[in-house]
């Protein structure tokens, strides 16, 4: 996941025209995406259905080597864990919320190879992660309530970014839900440095424009949270 910016964007397809996923993966990556961040629903978890394994399996051919951040918003996520390594998911993000055995998850997504993620929803303090920090590879802020694209971004939220990244200084910390041009220097600020964003970049008619835009914002707020120190 190479880029010159210590932060990556990794747009969410959730807006993008499902019809045609290749497709609007790859233009996604050919417009400056450093990751893609597919999001997956089982109407259980969350009241909206996306796609599971069978489509990310056709899928991954179509974009080779890039980075699939799978947001899984369903309940028991253990279940799915065998079906999205085998279609060649990267990582696995799943919700605390969503599993009694968390510890037990995480040691399946492991042995199946994939790097795991764990987020909490607004209304889950973050200090339910902390049991579990050193044991994954990423931390999941959510900044809407999962199910749906283009809501709301809420800034209460960075609070739990910046708990985390004052006391983790190495793990990845994603954000995810309503970001865009005009509020991405927030998160970058808190300390996130895997940036989702949706309809900002797959709702624009310049999606390249819009990921260099997220870029620039990202640079000129970490240079300026560098200065200030
Ligand atoms: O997980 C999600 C919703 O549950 C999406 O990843 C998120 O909403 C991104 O889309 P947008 O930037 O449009 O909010
Ligand atoms: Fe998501």
């Amino acid at each position: 996941m190479a880029t010159s910016c210590e932060c990556k964007i990794g747009p969410s397809i959730l807006a993008a025209d499902l019809s045609m996923l290749g497709t609007e993966c790859q233009r996604l990556m050919e417009c400056g995406a450093d990751y893609l961040h597919l999001d997956v629903m089982d109407g259980h978890f969350v009241p909206n259905i996306t796609f599971g394994h069978p489509v990310v399996k056709c899928l991954r051919p179509k974009v080779p080597g890039v980075f699939f951040d799978m947001h899984m918003m369903v309940a028991k996520p253990e279940q799915w864990v065998e079906g999205m390594t085998d279609a060649g998911a990267n990582q696995f993000t799943f919700h605390v919320e969503a599993t009694d055995d968390v510890i037990g998850c995480i040691r399946k997504i492991k042995e199946a190879g994939m790097k795991v993620g764990l987020g909490v929803k607004p209304g889950t303090p973050v200090s339910a992660l902390v049991p579990y920090i050193e044991l994954i590879d990423m931390a999941l802020v959510m900044t809407v309530e999962p199910g749906f694209g283009g809501q709301k971004f809420m800034s209460d939220m960075m609070p739990k970014v910046q708990y985390l990244r004052q006391r983790y200084q190495d793990l990845d910390i994603e954000v995810d839900g309503g970001v865009g041009p005009s509020n991405i220097d927030v998160v970058a600020e808190a300390g996130a440095n895997m940036i989702v964003s949706g309809t900002a970049v797959t709702g624009s008619d310049e999606p390249r424009a819009v990921i260099n835009r997220l870029k620039q914002s990202v640079e000129e707020a970490l240079q300026k949270a560098r200065l200030e120190r």
